[in-house]
C-alpha cells in the first residue's frame, strides 16, 4: 500500500512502559471521539499530542490536536530522534514527540497514543509492554459512512484512507485486545477497564 509505509523508529526507552496504551485502528473508525469522551471523566489519562504535516482542519489548534508542523520542521524532529515512532500516511507524515512520552511514563501515569499501525508496529518493537488495542468499526459500511459522514477530507483522501484501512482491518490479529465500536460510551468503558482505570 503506498500510503502506509514504515519510515521511522528510535532506540528503545529505559522506563517501564506497562503503562502506555497505544490506540490504533481505520481512519474514521472513531478512535478521537473515544478517547475524548474517556478523557471528559478521566482527564488524568495523558494524551500524546503527535507532530504533523497535515493541514490542520476547522477548528483544530496547534498544541492541542496536534503540533502542526511544515516538512523541514518535521524533518528535523526525525533527525534530532524526538520522535519516539513517527509514519507516513495517505499523503502527511506524523509522529509521536518522545521526551513528553517517556516523562509521563517515569512519572507513571497512564499514557494513551493514538496512532496508526505502522506507529503501533514501531511501538510494539521498542516498547514490548506497551498494550496495543484495535478499534474496530461495526461493519465496513459503518466506517465508510463515518469516514465520509465527518466531512473533513475530500473524495481523494477519503479514497487512500480507505485503501490504508483495507491493511490495518487486516492487521487486527497484531493487536492484545480488539474493541468494536458500537458505541461510543461502551467502548470508552472497555478502554479505561483495559487501561485498569477505574
Ligand atoms: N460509535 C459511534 N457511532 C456513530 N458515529 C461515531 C461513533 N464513533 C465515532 N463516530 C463518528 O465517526 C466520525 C469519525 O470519528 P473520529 O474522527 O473520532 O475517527 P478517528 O478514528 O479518530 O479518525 P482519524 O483516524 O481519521 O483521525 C465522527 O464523525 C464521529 O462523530
Ligand atoms: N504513526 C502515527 N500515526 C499517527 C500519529 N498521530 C496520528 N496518527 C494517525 O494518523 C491517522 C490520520 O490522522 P488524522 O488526524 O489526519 O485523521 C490516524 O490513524 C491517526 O491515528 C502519530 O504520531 N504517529
Amino acid at each position: 500500500m503506498s500510503s502506509a509505509v514504515p519510515r521511522g523508529e528510535t532506540p528503545a526507552p529505559p522506563v517501564g512502559t506497562s503503562r502506555l496504551t497505544v490506540l490504533s485502528g481505520p481512519s474514521g473508525v472513531g478512535k478521537s471521539t473515544v478517547v475524548a469522551h474517556m478523557r471528559k471523566a478521566h482527564p488524568e489519562v495523558w494524551l500524546s499530542v503527535s507532530a504533523t504535516t497535515r493541514r490542520p482542519r476547522p477548528g483544530e489548534r496547534h498544541g492541542v490536536q496536534y503540533f502542526f508542523v511544515d516538512d523541514e520542521e518535521f524533518d528535523k524532529l526525525v533527525a534530532n530522534g524526538e520522535l519516539l515512532e513517527w509514519a507516513e500516511f495517505a499523503g502527511n507524515r506524523y509522529g509521536t514527540p518522545r521526551q513528553a512520552v517517556l516523562e509521563h511514563l517515569e512519572r507513571g501515569e497512564p499514557v494513551l497514543l493514538e496512532i496508526d499501525l505502522q506507529g503501533a508496529r514501531l511501538v510494539r518493537e521498542s516498547m514490548p509492554d506497551a498494550r496495543l488495542v484495535f478499534l474496530a468499526p461495526p461493519s465496513w459500511e459503518e466506517l465508510v459512512r463515518r469516514l465520509t459522514g465527518r466531512g473533513t477530507e475530500p473524495p481523494e483522501v477519503i479514497e487512500r484512507r480507505l485503501e490504508a484501512a483495507r491493511t490495518e482491518l487486516a492487521a487486527e490479529a497484531e493487536f492484545d485486545t480488539t474493541l468494536v465500536n458500537t458505541s461510543v460510551e461502551a467502548v470508552s468503558a472497555e478502554l479505561l477497564a483495559l487501561m485498569r482505570i477505574d
